[in-house]
């Protein structure tokens, strides 16, 4: 790894962590909108749409440089559970639920990709059909070895998952699909489907959101033993570097070593 990645520990979540949060996703989409025109991003389920929903709504203060420009926003999913969309376990329905539901109606709506509903008890066909939709934004599939997203937005388990991507699992080796299949996953639903490490990788930005005291020993192990850098959330830390950051609160950063400390504001 060169340089490691940024861990930032905030006091409060809804004063300190939420508006750096916001600061860091507007820093990704300007970059992004002055990139290519488009903010591609990929968001998790877990704790993350409700703290998202904190940063990103209201979409603008009324200033041009606070403005989250949703019309912009390409939305996928970092993973998803292959349940029905309207379903209580559907990582869209949450984000649905948390924040884009919220998004005042006058304004631009986001576009929003979402896993088919035809095949639910496949996973591989539903992840091999939103790799196809991941294909027809990112270019033709021949043409990019992978899709580089703008942002990948994600949460941490307690053993270190990030993504569906689990401990010791063999997805972890996948060198070559963008989109996997699980249907053994050990959180439940067990069918789901996860965008790739190496998809992951490839991303311009990763930022982690990890908060409350149920993380302080999974983020221990994550940045001070050898053990944890081997985890999915080690292994996204050691292939990303300084592209990734940290947004955790003091309850889940009590004790743990910080290789690079500040706040993004
Ligand atoms: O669909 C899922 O299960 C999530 O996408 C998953 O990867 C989540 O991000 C982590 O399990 C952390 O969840 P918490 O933030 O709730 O701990």
């Amino acid at each position: 790894m060169g340089r490691p990645p940024n861990l930032y520990s905030f006091a409060d979540i809804d004063s300190d962590l939420a508006p750096n949060l916001r600061k860091y996703v507007l820093d990704q989409q300007n970059e992004a909108c002055k990139r290519h025109g488009v903010f591609r991003i990929a968001v998790s389920g877990g704790s993350l749409p409700k703290t998202l929903a904190k940063a990103l709504l209201p979409p603008s203060n009324g200033s041009e440089e606070d403005k989250v420009d949703f019309s912009k926003w390409q939305i996928f999913y970092a993973d998803e559970r292959c349940v029905p969309l309207n379903h209580e376990d559907s990582n869209h329905k949450l984000v649905q639920e948390e924040w884009l539901n919220k998004i005042p109606k006058e304004m631009a709506q986001p576009e929003v990709f979402t896993i088919s509903e035809e095949h639910l008890d496949d996973a591989q066909e539903t992840a091999d059909e939103y790799e196809q939709k991941l294909v027809s934004v990112f270019a033709a599939r021949d043409s990019v070895k992978l899709p580089l997203f703008d942002l990948i937005l994600l949460g941490c388990g307690p053993d270190g998952h990030t993504c569906s991507l689990f401990p010791d699992h063999p997805l972890l080796r996948e060198q070559d699909a963008w989109v996997l299949s699980i249907s053994d996953s050990p959180k439940p639903p067990a069918k789901r489907i996860t965008l790739s490490l190496p998809v992951v990788l490839a991303a311009a930005k990763v930022g982690f959101v990890a908060t409350g005291g149920g993380k302080k020993d999974v983020l221990k192990k994550i940045f001070e033993t050898e053990e944890g850098s081997k985890l999915p959330c080690g292994l996204v830390n050691e292939g990303g570097g300084e592209k990734v950051s940290w947004f955790c609160d003091q309850a889940a950063t009590e004790g743990v070593s910080f290789p690079r400390r500040g706040s993004v504001i």
